[in-house]
């Protein structure tokens, strides 16, 4: 039984059809890639994901069990097992960086007060912010933040990691690095990670498996790891992409002959 499977998802805002026929599976351990052109629903595909968001038919099951048709209390349970770190890291302003990252430990854990702060500042040392955790978000580097939202995320050591454009906004150092932090927390941990890029070094670096949506035709056109894609003969949307290339401009659609 897969870790997490959806199973032809529909996506749409109101009438408007965003994405269809998304099937993908993740097992443990693995680092799958979300790739598509700015727009094609990368992110709301990790709402529906995340329990954010109701796909508008579809399944999204979690060790066989329905998120969506589950009950509050399965939801919740099944949520708790989920870490997440947003485009923008999504940290409260108000709270310091210890505090931010003790938060999931308060919700999802069992640990006293003293265990989560212990708890809390081993993570921070694990993505180098040892030093920050009395900080608010306001004084840490973009770089920074976007470590401090992993490390809340990882803190409760979740089995299931979803990162939202993790490497976007990061000069290719702190990009590199925050690469090398996501394999290392697979390594520590066995967790498994789906996350959204459009960073070519980073798909190619840690990706195992993946899909690419695409916006023209709103559904996959491709499944698998970006490395292998990016060898094979695959639709020239794909092609394009993964060799940061112009696509080719699209046939005409047929039309019917006028005398
Ligand atoms: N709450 C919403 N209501 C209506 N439409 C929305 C909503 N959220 C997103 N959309 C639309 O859904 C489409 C997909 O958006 P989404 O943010 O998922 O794309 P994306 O692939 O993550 O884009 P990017 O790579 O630019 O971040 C866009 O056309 C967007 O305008």
């Amino acid at each position: 039984m897969s870790l997490l499977a959806v199973d032809q998802l529909v996506m749409q805002f109101g009438s408007r059809l965003i994405q269809k026929d998304i099937s993908l599976k993740v097992e443990k351990g693995c680092i799958f890639a979300v790739m598509g052109g700015s727009g094609c629903g990368k992110s709301t595909l990790l709402k529906h994901l995340v329990g954010l968001l109701p796909p508008a038919s579809g399944t999204v099951t979690y060790d066989g069990v329905d998120f969506w048709a589950s009950d509050d209390a399965q939801r919740n349970a099944l949520r708790s097992r989920l870490g997440m770190l947003f485009q923008s890291a999504a940290l409260w302003s108000s709270m310091t960086v210890l505090e931010n990252v003790c938060l999931p430990l308060a919700r999802q854990t069992r640990l006293d007060a003293k265990q989560r702060d212990a708890k809390a500042r081993e993570v921070l040392e694990w993505v180098e912010l040892g030093e920050f955790a009395n900080f608010y978000p306001a004084s840490l580097s973009g770089g920074m933040k976007k470590r401090a939202g992993l490390a809340r995320a990882i803190a409760a050591e979740p089995p299931l990691l979803f990162l939202d454009e993790p490497s976007a906004g990061l000069d290719p150092i702190s990009s590199r690095r925050l690469d090398d932090l996501i394999l290392d927390i697979r390594h520590r941990t066995g967790a498994a990670v789906v996350f959204v890029s459009h960073e070519l070094p980073s798909l190619f670096a840690i990706a195992d498996d993946g899909i690419f949506l695409d916006a023209d035709s709103k559904r996959p056109i491709a499944h698998g790891c970006p490395r292998e894609l990016a060898r094979q003969d695959v639709h020239p949307t794909v092609h394009a992409f993964l060799h940061r290339e112009v696509p080719p401009p699209a046939a005409p659609a047929a039309t019917e002959a006028t005398p």
